[in-house]
C-alpha cells in the first residue's frame, strides 16, 4: 500500500494527430485535493478520462489506488462526476440514488447523502424536473454515494450560479475533510486558489508548473503593468526590460513584468504621454497566463 492515490508515468494520449495528453507525470498522494487548471483543450478531460479507465493510454501507465484504473472504478472505489452524460428520467432523486447505492459496498446512509448535498426538499421530485443547479447538486451525490476513496470532479460548477457555486465547495470539502482523496478540473481560477491545497497547470498535455496556490503565484511572479496604447503603437512593448509577455487587446495593453519598476520607467522613457496606467500584482489569472505563454 503507497501513500499514492494517483500516479502517471509518461502518459500520452492521441486523437488522431491531435495529442490530448502528452509525456503526463504526475502523483497525488492520499487525501490531497488538487485541481487541474487549464485552458480549453489543455488536456484536463482527456487526463480524467484516462484516470477513470474510460481509455487506455498509448504510453505510459496510469496507477490508482494501487490499481489498474478500471479495476478501482469497479470496486467502487472512485466516485465521478463527468462534464456530460445523462440521468436516467422518469425516476425521482431518491430512487435514482437509491439505485446507485446497490452498486457499492459500503455506500452512504440515502438521508445523509441528501442532507450533504442540499436535495432533501427534492428527494421525491423526478430528476428531469430538477433545475440546472439542481441537477448539477444530484451528480454530486451520485459521486460521493459510494463513500468513494478518490472523488474526480470535472469542471463540477459548469452552468451553477453563484449562490450554487459556494454551497458546492463547502459540500466538497466538507467530504475531503474527511480524509479523501479530490481532484478537479477547472477553469475557475479562483475556485482553484480557494478550494485546492495544490494547483497543478496543464498544458498542451503536460504539466507546465505545480505547486500550492502562493507558490503557483510566485512561480508566475512579477506584475502586470496595463494602460491605453496611443499613437506610438504596441510593436516594441516586448524590449522593454523586465516585460516577459504582452498582451494587446483593443486599446489596452497588459505587459507581464518581472521588474515592473524598471519597465515602468523605460515605458514613461519610451513614448511622450502613457494615458491610464496601472500596475497590480499578478492574481492567479495572469501567473496562470504566464506560466502557459
Ligand atoms: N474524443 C476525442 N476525439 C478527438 N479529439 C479529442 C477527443 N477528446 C479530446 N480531444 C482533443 O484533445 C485535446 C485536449 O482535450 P481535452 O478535452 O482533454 O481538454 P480540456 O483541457 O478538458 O478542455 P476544456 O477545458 O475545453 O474541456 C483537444 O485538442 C481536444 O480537441
Amino acid at each position: 500500500m503507497t501513500d499514492i492515490a494517483v500516479w502517471f508515468e509518461s502518459v500520452t494520449k492521441s486523437f488522431g494527430t491531435v495529442r490530448a495528453v502528452n509525456g503526463l507525470d504526475l502523483r497525488i498522494r492520499v487525501g490531497e485535493t488538487v485541481a487541474l487548471l487549464g485552458a480549453n483543450g489543455a488536456g484536463k478531460s482527456t487526463t480524467v478520462n484516462l484516470l477513470l479507465g474510460l481509455f487506455p493510454p498509448d504510453g505510459g501507465r496510469v496507477r490508482v489506488l494501487d490499481s489498474a484504473p478500471r479495476q478501482a472504478v469497479a470496486q467502487g472505489r472512485i466516485g465521478a462526476m463527468l462534464q456530460e452524460g445523462g440521468l436516467m428520467p422518469g425516476v425521482t432523486v431518491q430512487a435514482l440514488l437509491g439505485f446507485a447505492r446497490e452498486r457499492y459496498p459500503d455506500p452512504l446512509p440515502l438521508a445523509e447523502v441528501l442532507d450533504q448535498t442540499g436535495l432533501t426538499e427534492v428527494a421525491d421530485r423526478y430528476v428531469d424536473r430538477l433545475s440546472g443547479g439542481q441537477t448539477q447538486r444530484l451528480r454530486f451525490a451520485l459521486a460521493i454515494v459510494g463513500d468513494p476513496e478518490l472523488l474526480v470532479l470535472d469542471e463540477p460548477t459548469a452552468a451553477m450560479d453563484v449562490e450554487s457555486r459556494r454551497a458546492f465547495w463547502v459540500n466538497m470539502r466538507a467530504y475531503a475533510a474527511k480524509g479523501r482523496t479530490v481532484l478537479f478540473a477547472t477553469h475557475y481560477l479562483d475556485e482553484a486558489d480557494e478550494n485546492a491545497d495544490r494547483i497543478v497547470v496543464v498544458a498542451e498535455g503536460g504539466v507546465v508548473a505545480d505547486g500550492t496556490p502562493a507558490e503557483i503565484k510566485s512561480a508566475a511572479g512579477g506584475r502586470s503593468v496595463r494602460f491605453t496604447v496611443d499613437g506610438s503603437g504596441a510593436g516594441d512593448l516586448h524590449l522593454l526590460p523586465g516585460v516577459t509577455s504582452v498582451e494587446v487587446r483593443g486599446r489596452t495593453a497588459t505587459l507581464h513584468t518581472a521588474d515592473a519598476e524598471r519597465t515602468v520607467r523605460a515605458l514613461f522613457a519610451s513614448r511622450d504621454r502613457v494615458r491610464d496606467i496601472e500596475v497590480t500584482g499578478a492574481d492567479l489569472e495572469d501567473a496562470v497566463l504566464a506560466l502557459t505563454s
